[in-house]
């Protein structure tokens, strides 16, 4: 697919579909009007801020929940109401534990004990899946025993030995501490890579949700806001509620918009500053929008930048945070509009920062881009 095409609306493609869904606890609305589909081999990861609706997501698609409205269609057949046992797919959720009494083999082994796989075949699967995820060897070992990534690694064998289409994933590293969290997270990707089962999953990291996977699907308070690859994601985001959520950004209030020829460009007005930017092309007859500028997409100039190729606004730095690689800067223009800028440390420092000083904002003319007000 290219940068910012669009997914198909109708996805022959779909393992499993979710279709108007909305999940309505007592007078809570947990989910409205979901509809998604999770590709054949794809890696989905579902992204938000805590109670937005993830979880609640992929209950549905498990079937530990079911939809007050909408279906599931997995492969076109309706499951709505079918039992998680039936939909056979894979789960690793923090509510579903290994067997703290049973041995590395037996925890693996378990989803074959209950589909009455033969020992000799189980314990060549048992011993083919262990190696899969790394812990080739550990048959007999006790899981009390194990680390907390090598219990995941078990939890992650279990939920793949019966070999099912589609694996769902709530939040399986959130426990880990970060370095753990780093190392699992690549041992996951290999893993999808190696058996190129679909993955979904759940987390309300970023940068995971950024390194990871095909496609995110972006939640806040129970709808789905857009599902497109990481770089769309972050660089042509459908609402203000994205552009913030993931990366930092600079929301502008912008008008006068006028699209160029098909282009994918506008001209527009911020203040009594003329711009140009990117946006998408139903933005043609808004009239106004925000304009989100990424933190590392902006720079500081001590005085007016002399090339016609930026966009340019005149602020006042009121402070500035060190953190190592890179300095962050909080600035204010006129308008009292707050800005914050990400500088390379080196940049910072040849620019010279200085509290209460002006500055020049700028950003590349073209860079930028367009959402909904
Ligand atoms: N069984 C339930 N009964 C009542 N409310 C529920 C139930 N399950 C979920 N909710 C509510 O639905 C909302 C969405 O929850 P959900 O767990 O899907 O969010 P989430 O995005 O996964 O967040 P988190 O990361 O905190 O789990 C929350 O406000 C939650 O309190």
């Amino acid at each position: 697919m290219g940068m910012h095409e669009q997914p198909a609306a109708d996805d022959g493609d779909a393992l499993i579909r979710m279709e108007g869904v909305n999940k309505v606890f007592g007078n809570f609305t947990a989910l409205s009007d979901v509809s998604i589909d999770v590709r054949e081999g794809e890696f989905l990861t579902l992204l938000g801020p805590s109670g937005s609706g993830k979880s609640t997501t992929l209950m549905c698609l498990a079937g530990f929940e079911t939809p007050t409205r909408g279906r599931i269609l997995y492969r076109g057949e309706d499951v709505t109401r079918l039992s998680p046992e039936k939909r056979g797919l894979g789960v690793v959720f923090q509510g579903y534990a290994l067997f703290p009494h049973m041995t590395v083999a037996e925890n693996v082994g378990y989803p074959l004990v209950v589909r009455k796989v033969p020992k000799a075949e189980r314990d060549a699967n048992i011993r083919a899946m262990l190696s899969t995820v790394g812990l080739g060897g550990y048959e007999d070992r006790r899981i009390q025993g194990l680390s907390g990534g090598q219990q995941q690694r078990v939890a992650l064998a279990r939920a793949l030995i019966f070999g099912p289409k589609l694996l769902l994933l709530d939040e399986p590293f959130s426990a880990l501490d970060r370095s753990l969290r780093g190392e699992m997270q690549s041992e996951l990707a290999r893993i999808h890579k190696e058996l190129g089962t679909a993955f979904v999953f759940v987390t309300h990291d970023q940068d995971e949700a950024l390194s990871l996977s095909d496609r995110i699907a972006v939640f806040n308070k129970g709808k789905m806001e857009q599902v497109a690859s990481p770089s769309d994601i972050y660089e042509a985001p459908a609402s203000t509620f994205v552009a913030g959520f993931v990366g930092k950004t600079n929301l502008l209030d912008v008008t006068d918009l006028v699209a160029g020829n098909g282009n994918g460009l506008y001209r527009a007005r911020y203040g009594d500053v003329e711009i140009i930017c990117k946006g998408p092309e139903h933005l043609a007859h808004a009239g106004s929008g925000k304009l989100s500028v990424r933190a590392e997409e902006a720079e500081l100039h001590a005085s007016a930048p002399a090339s016609a190729d930026l966009n340019a606004i005149k602020v006042r730095l009121l402070r500035s945070v060190y953190f190592g690689g890179w300095v962050e800067a909080l600035l204010e223009d006129s308008a009292g509009k707050l800005f914050s800028v990400r500088l390379t440390t080196t940049r910072a420092r040849h620019t010279g920062l200085q509290d209460g000083r002006d500055y020049w904002l700028s950003w590349p003319k073209g860079t930028g881009y367009l959402v909904p007000a």
